[in-house]
């Protein structure tokens, strides 16, 4: 007989007893003291058999395959079950192989069927007029307090936050990287210096004004979240601006939405070209998800390619794409600040879109170091904070 071992993945227990368990056919229906009830496929409940043949005991990740399962066939009659027992905080269940599966009922009320799981991360929300970012000083941050977890929370959640004084240190920008996750190189590098520089590859390393864009539309993947850190910021000018581009696509759609489908279902080119690199890719410039909200915004007026369309759709883009940019070029839906030295702003670079003004590198010095990193390992660095 399996070992009986209990399996609870930490999304905080519940307190509800487990009421009572009842098969019908080929589903239990379970009720706890809350009122809550679920039905539960017995397959389901063979799957999630959590003992250690089921899952490995170290690494906890399945071990059992359905597909080699003898009794597979039969869980679709109520044969398969030889029998159940159940106690206030737990269910077991003898299958007719013998095999014995047993569950926490605090761990099967938060799964029931249907009902959405609890999650750790903090839901996206889109600014309201008047937004202004969190921010986080640098000394709580890496201090050891809520500072780290009220700094990811907020980028989650509004995709902009900022860091405060922090060391005007080379390489700072890094060390806050690593702490969360490997650094996303790029045909930058992994992590880039932003300033003037003779012979640029790109706008970002002159002094001119940067309009609002996301970094690499042109990769299948762009990066998730930048890391734009200050060393330096004395020459007139280079002030940053923000916008949340879901915002302005929620706007889009509300305002004008024979626009707002041209953007979202006409895929167009993107393409970065210098001595070593041709980085191309054929994407909408809003992209929607499975339920029709906007997932990716993809605008970048520089490396936007070719627009490569039939003459008859041509015009019909070109407004759609100027009805978008008049919405994130309005005052009220941005964010404009002066980045401080020893400042750190990061971004989510698929849904916020950034720029910066003009600067006189004549009046002064300006330096930004960054990096990318990838949103699942923010996610995660939350998910480990929160345990
Ligand atoms: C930040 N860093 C300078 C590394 C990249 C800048 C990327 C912006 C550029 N126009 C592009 O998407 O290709
Ligand atoms: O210089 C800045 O403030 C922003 C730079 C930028 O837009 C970029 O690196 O993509």
């Amino acid at each position: 007989m399996a070992e009986l071992r209990r399996y609870r993945q930490g999304n905080g227990a519940t307190e509800a007893a487990l009421a009572s368990a009842v098969q019908q056919a080929r589903r239990l229906t379970l009720t706890w003291s809350d009122g809550r009830t679920g039905q539960f496929p017995l397959m389901w409940l063979r799957d999630h058999c959590a003992c250690d043949q089921c899952r490995h005991p170290m690494t906890r990740e399945r071990l059992y395959k359905l597909l080699d399962d003898p009794l597979w066939e039969r869980f679709a009659s109520d044969e398969v079950l030889a029998s159940f027992e159940f106690d206030v905080d737990s269910l077991t269940l003898i299958w007719q192989d013998d095999h014995v599966s047993r569950f926490d009922a605090g761990w099967l009320h938060q799964r029931c069927p249907g009902q959405e799981l609890a999650t750790l991360l903090p839901t996206p929300t889109p600014w309201h007029q008047g937004f202004t970012p969190s921010h986080v000083s640098h000394a709580d941050f890496v201090g050891g307090g809520d500072g780290r977890s009220r700094w990811a929370s907020a980028l989650l959640r509004d995709g902009l936050v900022m860091l405060d004084q922090g060391p005007c240190e080379l390489e700072e920008v890094s060390r806050i990287a690593e702490s969360i996750g490997p650094m996303r190189s790029t045909n930058f590098g992994g992590r880039f210096d932003v300033r003037s520089v003779p012979n640029p590859n790109n706008a970002a390393y002159t002094a001119i004004g940067l309009e609002l864009h996301t970094d690499l539309p042109n990769w299948r993947q762009p990066p998730d979240i930048q890391l734009l850190y200050c060393l330096e910021n004395d020459a007139e000018g280079g002030e940053s601006s923000f916008a949340d581009g879901f915002a302005a696509a929620e706007t889009l759609r509300v305002e004008n939405p024979e626009a707002f489908r041209v953007l979202s279902e006409t895929p167009i080119d993107f393409r970065f070209q210098d001595e070593g690199h041709d980085i191309a890719v054929r994407e909408p410039v809003i992209d929607l998800d499975a339920e029709g909200r906007p997932c990716e915004i993809r605008f970048n007026n520089w490396i936007r390619d070719t627009l490569s369309l039939p003459s008859d759709r041509i015009e019909a883009w070109y407004d759609a794409y100027r009805a978008l940019w008049q919405i994130l070029r309005r005052p009220e839906g941005r964010v404009e600040l002066t980045l401080a030295p020893g400042q750190m702003v990061a971004f989510d670079n698929r849904r916020v879109l950034h720029g910066r003004n003009a600067f006189d590198p004549n009046t002064g010095k300006r330096h930004l170091q960054g990096t990318y990193l990838d949103l699942d390992m923010l996610q995660s660095h939350l998910r480990v904070l929160s345990r």
